[in-house]
This record gives structure tokens, sequence and C-alpha cells, in this order.
């Protein structure tokens, strides 16, 4: 029998015939009360907060919910394929970890093991600006597997030269350029507790390890860790970048760019005029604008502007597979999985991470299944019936 990602379940039943339960939860809102009741007060609110009253991370998930799956009946879904290509590279799902940073407030093993994690399923680990380990040692851990470094694209063009020479030398194939935090938001979660990973000395490491960014610093970061985080916060993020700043980047990268943060029609329209691969229809989870649109409400607007002449992702608020499928029904050629697998990887993790991703694969494949699809590429938004909010 063809292996099937959603065999999985089976595997979950079979070791509960011998007593076995899943570790964690396969339910992620499970897994995200189990996360806040076990772990610190100070970065698991860090993790789950968003930016001012809450509301675009609510409007995430109530927007996916809002769309229905209309599935259709007798269409021979018997082997499925969920492989995908995409940016000249086939993955075996249309899903990838999203970047996030500071990962060793949720677990002392950090990016390297949830980066493990993704190697072992062969889906791609975006490995954060923001890391708490160097980019080279979690390259390291992930042998010749599929990566992709997300840049924070900060003030300093010679750190960022550095970053992109530093990251390709590591291995990482896809750049992953995030335009929506050229600053940090008002986060009222974390301001309440005023708890900041950085101050903690934590997601430098990028940094405090290049030679750049060290030109910078009036002391050696031993001498000074914290002139060497003050000066991170200083440059991580440019309010000041404009379009064709992007031309810089294109130039010190040699592989696909992919634009994370496009909310706008006309915003997707700039980024193929600018001559990069995709775009991440994405608000940052919340955290970032609050009253903004829905992510899943500006996928189609961003689809049918530049699908033809872009790889549309999508990220924030998915959480399970039925969602993979929304997103992909909506125009989307893969997603990214963000909180979840940061909520696994706090509670158990490199094991935490490898349990969400086959809880949201095996349950992507059955949604295909179940609504008659054997591959992503077949779903459209005709899959799909709208109800009122
Ligand atoms: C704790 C945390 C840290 C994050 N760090 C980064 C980062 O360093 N770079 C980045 O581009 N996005 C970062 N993100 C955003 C994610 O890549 C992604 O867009 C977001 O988590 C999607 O929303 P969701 O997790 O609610 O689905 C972070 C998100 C969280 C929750
Ligand atoms: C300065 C923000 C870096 C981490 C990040 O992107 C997030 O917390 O959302």
């Amino acid at each position: 029998m063809a292996q099937h990602w959603a065999d999985f379940q089976y595997e979950i039943y079979l070791n509960g015939t011998t007593g076995a339960v899943p570790r964690l939860p396969t339910d992620p809102s499970r897994l995200e009360e189990l996360a806040e009741h076990r772990l610190g007060p100070g970065p698991v609110g860090y993790v789950a907060g968003s930016a001012g009253d809450g509301s675009t991370a609510r409007a995430n998930q109530a927007a996916l919910d809002r769309h229905r799956i209309v599935p259709r009946m007798l269409r021979d879904v018997h082997a499925r394929d969920l492989t995908t290509e995409l940016l000249g590279r086939t993955l075996p799902a249309p899903l990838a970890l999203a970047p996030v940073g500071v990962l060793s407030i949720m677990h002392p093993d950090a990016e390297s093991a949830a980066a493990r994690a993704a190697a072992a399923r062969g889906v791609p680990y975006i490995l954060s600006s923001a890391s708490s380990t160097p980019l080279e040692q979690v390259a390291e851990a992930m042998g010749d597997a599929e990566r992709w470094f997300q840049l924070y694209w900060g003030k300093d063009r010679e750190v960022t030269r550095s970053f992109l020479g530093r990251a390709q030398a590591s291995g990482y194939s896809v750049l992953v350029v995030t335009l929506d935090t050229p600053l940090l938001a008002w986060r009222p979660r974390d301001l309440d507790q005023a708890y900041l990973p950085f101050l903690h000395g934590v997601g430098t490491a990028n940094y405090v390890t290049d030679p750049a960014f060290r030109a910078g610093l009036a002391k050696p970061v031993h001498e000074d860790p914290n002139a060497a985080v003050m000066h991170f916060l200083g440059l991580f993020g440019d309010a000041g970048h404009t379009w064709p700043d992007l031309a810089f980047l294109r130039e010190h990268w040699d592989g696909p760019i992919v634009l994370k943060g496009v909310l706008h029609p006309d915003d997707a329209r700039l980024a193929a005029d600018a001559g990069v691969d995709g775009v991440v229809v994405s608000n940052h989870g919340g955290r970032q604008v609050a009253g903004s649109i829905a992510a899943a409400d500006a996928l189609p607007g961003v689809a049918d502007a530049v699908g033809d002449r872009l790889t549309v992702l999508f990220d924030s608020g998915v959480r399970t597979g039925a969602d993979v499928f929304k997103a992909l029904a909506l125009g989307a050629r893969a997603v990214l999985l963000g909180r979840p697998y940061v909520y696994g990887f706090g509670l158990d993790g490199e094991a935490g991470v490898d349990h969400v991703i086959r809880c949201v694969l095996a349950e992507f494949d059955l949604t295909l299944a179940l609504s008659g699809h054997a591959r992503p590429d077949t779903v459209t938004r005709a899959d799909l019936a709208e109800t009122a909010p």
C-alpha cells in the first residue's frame, strides 16, 4: 500500500493498543492551551501575543473559518501525491516552517532542533535573522536538507551584505525578505510583562557573530553585551526602505527572493515589477498591525493580481490541514506554519515539531481526499463557499 501522510492516524491508534497515547494533543487549540499552562509567562506571552487589541490575529482565524469547503464525491482519491513544485524545487507537501526568531525562549535546543525536525520530513525550514543560534550552526544540523533564510533588512548595508554571503555559503537557497517589521509593533502582552527576548540576550546570534556588525560596536560583545543588544535594536529594521532599494538585494543574492508581508494587490504588482520571485501573503500572525485585513481575505486579491507572475505563499492563521486546503483554494501555492510548531517545540522539542508537522499534513491529506482531490494543485476557489461573517 502506498504511504500517505494520512497514515499517521493509524500509527496513533495502533500505538494506543499498547497503551501509548500521543505525548502532545492533536488539536491545535489544546496544544496552545497546554503551552500557555506549561511554559513561562514571558516566553509564551511573546509567542501567543499580537499587536494592539489582538483583532488582527482573531480576524485571521475568523476569515479562514468563514470559508467552508464543499466536498466532491466519487473522484478516485485512492492514491494521492502531495508533492509540490515551487521556486524551482520539489517539496513533499505544500508546507514550510515559518521563520520564527528567538526559539531558545521556548526550548534550549533552539533552532537547530526545530530545523532537524523539518529536515527529517523534507519540509523546508526558514531560519529567522533573529535566531538564537547562528545560521552556520543551524545549517550544520540540517545536513543537505532544504533551508531558506529570512532576512531582517536593516539599516546597515554591510551587515545585510554579510548576512546574504553567509547564508549563501551555508546552503540557504531561498531568501525571504520580511517587509512588515521595519519597527517592532505595539504589543500589549509583552509590554505588560516588560518582556522582550532580545533584552535577555536572545535573538542576536547572527549579529554578534557577524564581522560587519561587530565593526559597528565601540567595545567587543563580551565586554559590553548590552551595548550590542541596543545596537541590534537600532539597526535590525529600516523604516526608510522603498521599492527601488530591492535592487540591492537582487544584486547580492543568486537565487529566488520572496517578499514576506504583502497584503495589497498593488504591492504584489510592485514586487513582480521589482523582479522578485514570490510573495508571502501574511500579516505576521497579527503581530504588527492591529485592525489590519485578515491574511486570508487579502490572499485572493494578491493571487489574482500576480498569480501568473509570482509564486504566492501564505501564512497567518494556519492551524489545521483544513486551513492549508483553504489557503490553496484561495490562491496560495503553499503555506508557512507558524505558532503551532512553536508550541509543539516548547512542549516537546524536536519531537514536538515533528508531531505538529505530521498532524497538519495528515489532516491536510485527509481533507484533500475527502473533498475529492488527489493532488494539491487541483484545488481551486470552486472548492469553497463563503459564509456570512
Ligand atoms: C514568536 C514569533 C516570532 C516570529 N519571528 C519572526 C521572524 O523572526 N521573522 C519573520 O519574518 N517572521 C516572524 N514571525 C512571524 C511568522 O513568520 C509568521 O508570519 C506568523 O507566525 C504567522 O502567523 P501564525 O503563526 O498565527 O499562523 C514570528 C512569529 C512568532 C509567533
Ligand atoms: C523584532 C521582531 C523580531 C521577531 C518577530 O518577527 C516577531 O516577534 O514577530
